[in-house]
């Protein structure tokens, strides 16, 4: 059995904990019951001792299959992780989403990707991260009384994403203190404005208007300030025919939107100002959450 789950974007500009998209980098899982309790990592957190004991997948998995079974037993877990963690491409979102969809196929209990989405929310209270790790595609996606109501987009494959991935974690957590208590009337105007225009670009498939309607007044800045070169990486992304170009998530990466015809060049140009950054061209992901028997 393996379950697999990509990598997200977040906010996408103007959209804080809102809108989301996924792109096609997946952290995988293949588990089965054994007599002794392992984790093996290979990719993403391989290095990293406190995986192996104290794992956010393991305890949701745990929590989930007990009160699914009402049984205790011992599983074999093997990840292959592309996701990096803590840089703004809902490394968190992934693994709460798979933690809980391997718990149910462990099981044996069969549950939509809608519930599995509503159980995640349990996890990460803002949606925009884990509506599309589990649906695919690019999201909106508000929450009322403890659901996720969402409306999604299939993102054709002549568009592509750009990500400049920093050598720097950033935690969604502390980076969400940055931010402003309150706003006032005229930037909740700007940004409401702003996060309507681009899901209505979204879903008439209009890019051209992404780079006005994807601006800004919540959080980036805030949060960019951290990671100054994150200014001159939107500068160089949009100099160089990016269409979009925006904090992934809560940061550190840079996402961006590109055609097709274009992204190698881009892709290029922000390699050669940024050789410390990792710069990756990702297909656009429309799956979500894959179980594969
Ligand atoms: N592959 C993984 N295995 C186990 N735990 C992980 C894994 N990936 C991420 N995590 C957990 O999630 C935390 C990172 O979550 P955080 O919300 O800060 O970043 P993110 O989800 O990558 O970013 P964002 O929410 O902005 O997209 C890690 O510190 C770790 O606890
Ligand atoms: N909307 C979230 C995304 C990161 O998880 C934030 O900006 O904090």
């Amino acid at each position: 059995m393996t379950i697999s789950v990509p990598a997200t974007s977040a906010n996408l500009g103007p959209g804080f904990d809102s809108l989301g998209l996924a792109v096609d980098l997946r952290n995988l899982v293949e588990f089965h019951p054994s007599k002794f309790f392992s984790v093996n990592i290979k990719g993403e957190g391989e290095n990293n001792p406190k995986l192996k004991g104290n794992n956010l997948f393991v305890s949701i998995f745990n929590e989930h299959y007990n009160r699914l079974t009402k049984k205790r037993q011992s599983f074999k877990f093997t990840f292959y992780n592309q996701i990096p963690m803590s840089r703004g491409l809902g490394s968190s979102s992934a693994v709460i989403v798979s933690a809980i969809s391997s718990a149910h196929e462990a099981a044996g209990i069969k549950v939509s990707k809608r519930r599995i989405l509503n159980h995640a929310l349990v996890y990460e209270s803002h949606p925009d991260n884990i509506t599309p790790a589990v649906m695919g595609g690019f999201n909106a996606a508000t929450v009322e009384k403890g659901k996720v109501f969402s409306q999604k987009k299939h993102l054709p494959n002549y568009i592509k994403a750009v990500v400049v991935i920093p050598n720097k974690p950033i935690s969604t957590s502390k980076a969400r203190t940055l931010l402003p208590k309150s706003y006032s009337k005229e930037n909740a105007v700007y940004n409401l404005s702003h996060t309507a225009l681009s899901v209505a670009a979204f879903f008439n498939e209009d890019w051209e208007i992404l780079k006005l309607a994807s601006q800004d007044r919540f959080h980036q800045k805030a949060r960019m300030k951290n990671l100054p070169e994150l200014f001159s990486v939107q500068k160089t992304a949009y100099e160089s025919g990016a269409l979009m170009s925006t904090l992934s998530g809560s940061g550190s990466t840079f996402f961006s939107m590109v055609y097709d015809e274009d992204a190698v060049m881009i892709a290029s140009k922000l390699s050669q100002k940024f050789p410390e950054f990792i710069v990756k061209i990702l297909d656009f992901d429309n799956d979500g959450l894959i179980i594969e028997k």
